[in-house]
């Protein structure tokens, strides 16, 4: 019984992501859904600015807030460990189906491109950069990134071992290629508007903020002097210019 409860708590945890993920794709391409980056009820332009910065806010706060480790230890306190991964995959959901839903457009346009050419690149640009995301949880342990292993491993009684430190596929080009993936979804689009340039403009300095002063000294701390090595080895998040060949004359012993 209580296997089959932790089982379906990571597995409709998981689904909620899916569908999350799916909505983040129609939102950001605006179409296909009701409410998108720039479709949603008209208020006055100072109401949809302090909405969107609250709703920016909320979501920084829960996704960093929740994954620290006096958070978590707090947390398990309440909750079996193994339901802790699913819990945040939950809560960083629903904080974005809200912020999905109570956005508030800001209508100006920055650029619009009405080339049919370049406005089918720039959907295929925004199409890549949503693929690395998804490709490169799988590169970490997409099944532990979203809880369903720490399910999996408590309901068969076995015991779970963290993720190891990775550098293979896109990690070994950049530190932070999932991160990589979202700038490129959130800024390459055809029509910029202001509600959008003020998405991703946020979006973006949270996750480089982010990345600086919690994900790598956490990294640091977890895995020591060969993550140290990493950073000095290998870019943040803008692969060099043949990065690819150099890595591969690294592993292969040429200088
Ligand atoms: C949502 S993922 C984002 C990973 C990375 N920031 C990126 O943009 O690709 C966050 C989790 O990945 C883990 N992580 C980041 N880099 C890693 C690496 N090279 N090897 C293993 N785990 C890593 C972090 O510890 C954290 O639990």
């Amino acid at each position: 019984m209580q296997r089959g409860i932790t089982i379906a708590y990571g597995g409709f945890c998981y689904l909620l992501f899916l569908l999350t993920f799916l909505y983040a794709i129609a939102f950001f391409a605006d179409f296909g859904v009701p409410r998108t980056i720039d479709r949603g009820p008209a208020v006055p332009a100072i109401t949809a600015l302090a909405v969107d910065i609250a709703l920016l806010g909320l979501f920084a706060i829960q996704h960093s807030g929740m994954a620290r480790s006096g958070f978590k230890h707090w947390l398990c306190r309440y909750l079996s460990a193994p339901l802790e991964r699913s819990t945040y995959v939950l809560l960083s959901s629903l904080v974005l189906l809200l912020l999905f839903w109570q956005w508030k457009p800001l209508p100006g346009v920055i650029w619009s491109l009405q080339s049919p050419v370049v406005v089918a690149l720039l959907y295929a640009i925004a199409a890549l950069g949503w693929l690395i995301v998804l490709t490169s949880t799988f590169a970490i342990n997409h099944f532990d990134l979203f809880g369903l292993r720490q399910v999996w491993l408590s309901a068969h009684g076995k015991p779970y071992k963290p993720v190891a430190f990775q550098e293979h596929f896109y990690y070994r080009l950049v530190r932070h290629p999932l991160m990589l993936g979202f700038i490129i979804a959130f800024w390459a689009t055809p029509t910029m508007t202001v509600g959008h340039l003020l998405f991703a403009v946020i979006s973006t300095a949270y996750m480089l903020l982010a990345i600086h002063f919690l994900e790598e000294p956490d990294l640091v701390a977890a895995h020591g002097e060969a993550y140290r090595d990493y950073q000095r080895r290998v870019p943040m998040i803008c692969p060099r210019l043949g990065a690819g060949r150099s890595a591969h004359g690294r592993r292969h012993g040429s200088t």
